[in-house]
């Protein structure tokens, strides 16, 4: 009889109308997992104390049932393809050697102090695009991506897309090509310590 009280106190709390006439007896499972968990929710709240509104979000409601149903929105694919969504995945990257994941460069970010390869020069000098272009070796190689010049060269190995394609880039201003195939990526964070210095772009 008292845990009937909790359970209509509940129902209240919840903002919910009291079922009538639902026996013990004629519940199916899921009322009853409902009624209990209602039960073990009104005790909290008698016996612990517990603010009553800390609780409600995890008892359902009398009228959830399991024949409730949920309607997803369905997509429907376009019907022109000519339409078809470009931004899939067409590409398979390139396996890269053992001891060259992007776990490993992220280490060499961190640890290897000199991967520009700058030997003691500044690398906010400004730099002429005649400059990057003897840079096209892979032992030696410079990229320019918005503006900034890049030592590729170490990253090579560990490029996802293999280094044919990121030699591509090299001795020459790679921003089309890279926007091209992954404009996502954070390639300021992944070549941060590759930095030489920034392309000098003549004023006309
Ligand atoms: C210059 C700096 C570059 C950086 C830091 C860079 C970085 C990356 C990264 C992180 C991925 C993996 C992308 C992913 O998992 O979603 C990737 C994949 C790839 N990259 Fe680059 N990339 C560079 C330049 C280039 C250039 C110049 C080309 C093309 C000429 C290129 C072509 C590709 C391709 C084809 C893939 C694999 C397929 C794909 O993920 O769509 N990347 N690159």
């Amino acid at each position: 009889m008292v845990e009937e009280d909790h359970h209509h106190q509940q129902h209240k709390l919840n903002g919910v109308a009291e079922p009538e006439n639902v026996t013990r007896e004629d519940d199916d499972d899921v009322a009853a997992a409902q009624r209990r968990s209602m039960g073990v929710a009104a005790e909290a709240v008698h016996h612990h104390n517990i603010e009553p509104l800390t609780i409600l979000p995890a008892v359902l409601p009398s009228s959830c049932s399991s024949s409730s149903t949920f309607s997803v929105p369905q997509f429907t694919p376009p019907a022109n393809p000519a339409l078809k969504p470009t931004n899939t995945r067409s590409r398979a990257k390139v396996p890269l050697e053992n001891g060259y994941s992007q776990m490993v460069w992220l280490k060499l970010l961190r640890t290897e102090p000199d991967l520009a390869g700058l030997k003691g020069k500044s690398n906010k000098r400004l730099i002429p695009i005649a400059e990057v272009k003897q840079h096209c070796t892979e032992e030696d190689a410079w990229t320019v991506l918005r503006g900034c010049v890049y030592n590729i060269s170490p990253y090579i190995r560990f490029h996802p897309g293999g280094r044919d394609m990121l030699m591509k880039g090299a001795g020459k201003d790679c921003t089309s090509l890279f926007m091209k195939y992954h404009a996502w990526v954070n390639a300021d964070f992944l070549l941060e310590k590759c930095l030489v210095g920034v392309l000098d772009v003549p004023l006309m």
